[in-house]
């Protein structure tokens, strides 16, 4: 068995009772389809009612009422076809809409589930791994989809059971009952003390199936990576560790579950034979008839098998309960970062950007500050290169000015709007992104540049390809602009992923384009394709570059250099290289093209 403590999920403030209260929390989801609720529990109570009027025609069977004549046994068989049509009905019925009401209800949860988690700010995903999140949009809604879709409406028609079940052994006895009433919390009980442990261990083993998920889900991801270190011993090892701690943790659950079952069905079977044996002298003495023991016995064992299933039951019911508390939790999670009650209209027309004096600490790191004290304005149309060395703040430039944090101090402006009065979606339309990790997904060519304007026409598509340069090797791709790039655009180099990145910003078609150019060198000829590129996007357009090129800096209209999150200074080229400062430093040193900057 894997030592539990080592990788141990859900090792956080969460609290870790699990009540089945927490079901509560689906209140919402089912609301809209109460429609479908009341149908399915007029079926239930109605296919309850009957089977439990069942017995008393035992009853009267065994002891031979009304079979005098043959018409009336052919009425009394007749109206038994008719209740098993009743039954039959019901049933379908019930099934038919407590099953659609479970798939309708998981299906919104998962909807809204993604729909939160699309928006959510990247502060939030560092405490939240993507496995994870496929976890609970999968496996948990799959538990709320057996609770809503089954076991809720099996507990009701087993708790109706139970209830009838008990008013009528009263009429059958009530010295009999009496005695079953003694049985009755010797089987409760146990189920109470045993229940609470299991609903512990419940939580405990979704917290590993997430964790797995994530371990997974990550090794997968970086697949190449691990193999190219030859890691795959460990990335196994790590993945059975926390396969291993699942199963240990699910075998601590069936074992509680069958420690219950056991207890349970015996204390259930012992009592009603103890009373059967009572009620059997009863008959023999005359005070009671076979056929009403029969109807006792039938009821009895109606009663202790509703008891059963309602304690299986109850552990679903707590196994989803846990569940829908993490979907909750999720659904209700603050962000760090909102829009407000009303937006401000982004200005139209061109659009200055404002840092004034921005200090920002990432939330993960809070003692080293990521920008200090960053005031700068760039004016529209204007080309400004940020350069520094690694880690001086320049990526956290473009991560604030598109809102994806909030600056801690200071105000970041947009046409001379704070950019925390606006909504994201519509200042975000501003921009053009360019990554540094050009992300191609898995689709088209065609797809992958559209996805910068989704109402683009082909021909757009085709001509933002061309300024792009990258209108020739897509055409020269096995099916053209129509052949899958494959997952993460593995058909691609790396040069030919960015002119596609590239291609994608020139057809949004936006005012400012934020471009963080790859650290990696391209050979030459790429190299002059992707600088072609991106002068036919900065024509007309400001242009804010995270530069690692002399090629770029030199075209640059200002240089703004940073280091450990400050400004420290701005200028064109041959000024700051005259400054023999950080710049000059940096630009004999860093820049990629290969050649003496000075
Ligand atoms: N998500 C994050 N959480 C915590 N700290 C971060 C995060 N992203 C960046 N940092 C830290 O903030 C500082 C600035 O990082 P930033 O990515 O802006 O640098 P950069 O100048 O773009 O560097 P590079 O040229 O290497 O990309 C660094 O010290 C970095 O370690």
């Amino acid at each position: 068995m894997a030592d539990a403590t080592a990788v141990k999920p859900g090792d956080d403030e969460r609290p870790k009772s699990r009540k089945v209260s927490a079901l509560r929390g689906l209140t919402p989801f089912l609301a809209p389809y109460r429609g479908m609720g009341v149908v399915a529990g007029i079926a239930l109570v109605l296919t309850a009612g009957v089977s439990l009027l069942l017995p008393m025609a035992v009853r009267r069977v065994v002891d031979g009422f009304g079979m005098e004549r043959a018409e009336m046994l052919d009425q009394y068989f007749g109206a038994a076809m008719a209740v098993a049509l009743i039954l039959a009905l019901g049933s379908a019925t019930r099934y038919y809409f407590v099953t659609r009401l479970g798939e309708r209800v998981v299906a919104d949860i998962r909807r809204a589930l993604f729909d939160k988690v699309m928006g959510m700010s990247p502060s939030w995903f560092e405490k939240m791994m993507t496995g994870e999140i496929l976890s609970r949009i999968t496996t948990d809604t799959t538990l709320i989809l057996s609770v809503i879709g089954s076991s809720v409406s099996v507990a009701l028609r087993h708790l109706l059971t139970l209830i009838g079940g008990m008013v009528l052994l009263m009429l059958t006895s009530i010295k009999l009952t009496g005695l079953v009433a003694l049985v009755v919390p010797g089987v409760v009980i146990p189920i109470i003390i045993l229940g609470r442990r299991l609903r512990a261990s419940s939580r405990e083993n979704q917290d590993w199936m997430a964790a797995g998920s994530a371990k997974a889900g990550e090794a997968l991801s970086a697949v190449q990576i691990v193999q190219a270190f030859t890691h795959e011993a460990a990335t196994r090892g790590e993945f059975a560790e926390v396969t291993e701690g699942g199963f240990a943790s699910a075998l601590r659950r069936v074992q509680l579950r069958a420690v219950m079952t056991f207890v349970v069905m015996f204390l259930a079977f012992a009592g009603v034979v103890g009373v059967l044996w009572i009620g059997a002298h009863d008959v023999r003495e005359g005070v009671m008839t076979a056929g009403e023991l029969v109807q006792f016995v039938i009821y009895a064992v109606m009663v202790a098998g509703a008891l059963g299933a309602l304690s299986e039951v109850w552990g679903e019911l707590q196994r989803a309960a846990g569940a829908t508390e993490r979907l909750v939790e999720i659904l209700g999670d603050q962000d760090r970062v909102s829009d407000p009650a009303r937006g401000v209209a982004v200005p139209d027309g061109p659009l200055e950007i404002g840092f004034q004096g921005v200090t920002f600490r990432y939330p993960t790191r809070p003692d080293t500050p990521a920008l200090e004290e960053v005031s700068l304005t760039i004016h529209p149309g204007e080309t400004v290169a940020l350069v520094g060395p690694s880690g001086a703040g320049k990526s956290t430039i473009f991560q604030l000015l598109q809102r994806f944090h909030d600056p801690d101090r200071g105000v970041i402006t947009l046409g001379g709007v704070d950019l925390r009065a606006m909504n994201r979606a519509e200042f975000r339309r501003k921009f053009a992104l360019v990554p540094q990790e050009s992300f191609i997904f898995a689709a088209s060519a065609f797809e992958n540049i559209r996805f910068g304007r989704p109402d683009a026409t082909r021909a757009e598509v085709e001509a933002a390809a061309r300024a792009a340069a990258a209108h020739d090797f897509i055409t020269a791709l096995p099916q053209g602009y129509d052949t899958p790039l494959g997952e993460r655009g593995v058909m691609l180099s790396g040069g030919q992923k960015q002119r596609v990145a590239i291609a994608r910003a020139i057809l949004r078609d936006a005012p400012v384009l934020l471009l963080d150019e790859a650290t990696s060198a391209l050979d030459a000829e790429s190299e002059r394709a992707v600088q072609q590129a991106v002068d036919a996007l900065a024509q007309g357009r400001t242009l804010l570059v995270v530069a690692h090129r002399l090629a770029t800096v030199k075209r640059a209209d200002r240089i703004v250099v940073m280091d450990q999150g400050r400004i420290v200074a701005i200028g064109r080229h041959e000024e700051l290289v005259a400054q023999n400062g950080l710049y000059a430093r940096l630009a004999r040193l860093q820049f990629t093209d290969g050649t003496e900057a000075v």
